[in-house]
């Protein structure tokens, strides 16, 4: 149990260091606290903004200063006064505050249905317990199944729209696709296709990919396939470190071309955190690669070396986890991390669905108190 008490207060140069119940200690800057004092003036408590410029902050020094076990009250050299509570000032024990904000994905590897819950869309939708599984198995594992769901684009819609709501593309908002070639892309068609993250040419990749499968009459095959991105990432760092590192620096073009539009972006095929070295997006699809010029051979010999040796890892049928969407079963899965892909098809299939953004995911997620 955190023990937020104030055990004793003292002046270090221009920095306070308070010492609480629970032995920490925390040392706070004089323009830390300045720049968070929590008064009216300083801070608009009904909005959580600040009420002041970073350059109209005072320079002023602390006068005194005096403390209970809940508070401390401070005189600025400018006569202003402030207050914080112990409570507030707790939070910012450094190692605390950055653990407290990783996300701590459960890689896997292989079937896992055992592992991925089942959830009841009226579940999912009227209470609290069950909007928690679902975001807590996104963030666990990066799927989650919801079940229950009619075989319609409608009744997906709600479920798209619970899960912070509807991302608009060029695929449109709800999607609703089958061998059709309403786009100009392979998904649109029966052949199979080799598991990916999608929106790899775009700045902003969807967050989540949601998949239902509307129908599928008077043909086989069209199994959905997934991966987890994360532990293949996490593989290939400890077995080739050096094709680890290009796909984390290497920028790497990807494109979508249709008439009257054309997507492109560049970036690392593996991002990770710079300070943390946490893995965060994984932008794998080997569909949607430019055609790229290369500043050496190595480079370019690097590129397909490091690619390779990732993709070995996700097509490896020991890591994936395979399986027939049946209607009525709304499948989510988050873009950032899992890969996914379909066996070839015949025979009537209608898949539905949409992208959410990972901002509005997470917001989600964090409003029902998941992650901060
Ligand atoms: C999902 N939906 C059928 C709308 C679009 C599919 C986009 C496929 C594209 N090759 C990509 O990987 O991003
Ligand atoms: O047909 C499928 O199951 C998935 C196709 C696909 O990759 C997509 O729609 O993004
Ligand atoms: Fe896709």
């Amino acid at each position: 149990m955190v023990n937020e008490t104030i055990e004793g207060v003292i002046a270090v140069d221009r920095a306070l260091e308070v010492n609480f119940g629970d032995g920490k200690s925390i040392r706070f800057e004089d323009c830390w606290l300045r720049d968070h004092c929590r008064c009216s003036s300083c801070y608009h408590s009904d909005t959580f903004q600040r009420a002041h410029h970073i350059l109209d902050i005072p320079d002023a020094t602390i006068v005194s200063f005096e403390n209970d076990k809940t508070k401390i009250e401070v005189t600025w050299s400018d006569d202003h006064k402030s207050e914080y509570a112990a409570e507030f000032l707790s939070k910012f024990d450094f190692k605390r505050w950055k653990e407290g904000r990783k996300l701590k994905p459960i890689l896997w590897q292989g079937a896992i249905d055992d592992k991925i819950p089942k959830v009841p869309v009226k579940e999912f939708l009227t209470s609290v317990e069950g909007a928690r599984r679902v975001f807590q198995s996104l963030l666990d594992y990066g799927v989650v199944l919801v079940v229950g769901v009619d075989a319609s684009l409608e009744a997906t819609e709600v479920v798209c729209k619970a899960l912070g709501g509807v991302q608009h593309t060029i695929f449109g908002g709800m999607w609703q696709f089958t061998t059709r070639a309403d786009h100009a892309d392979t998904a649109y068609t029966n052949l199979p296709l080799a598991v990916h993250n999608d929106n790899t040419y775009f700045t902003e990749a969807a967050g989540l990919q949601i998949l239902h499968c509307l129908e599928h009459k008077n043909g086989a095959g069209g199994e959905t396939i997934l991966v987890d991105g994360f532990y293949g990432a996490q593989e290939l760092k400890k077995e080739s470190p050096e094709d680890f590192k290009f796909l984390t620096t290497f920028n790497l073009e990807a494109e979508y071309i249709e008439d009257g539009h054309h997507h492109t972006y560049s970036a690392p095929v593996i991002r990770v955190d710079n300070e943390t070295q946490e893995l965060v997006q994984i932008r794998f699809n080997v569909y949607d690669r430019s055609a790229m010029a290369f500043r050496s051979s190595v480079e370019c010999r690097s590129y397909y070396r490091s690619l390779r040796s990732l993709a070995k890892y996700y097509q490896d049928p020991s890591n994936q986890w395979r399986f027939k969407l049946k209607p009525g079963t709304v499948m989510i899965m988050d873009n950032f991390r899992v890969l996914h892909g379909r066996t070839g098809f015949s025979g009537s299939r209608v898949l539905g669905g949409s992208y959410v953004a990972r901002s509005d995911w997470l917001d989600k997620a964090r409003a029902l108190g998941l992650i901060h």
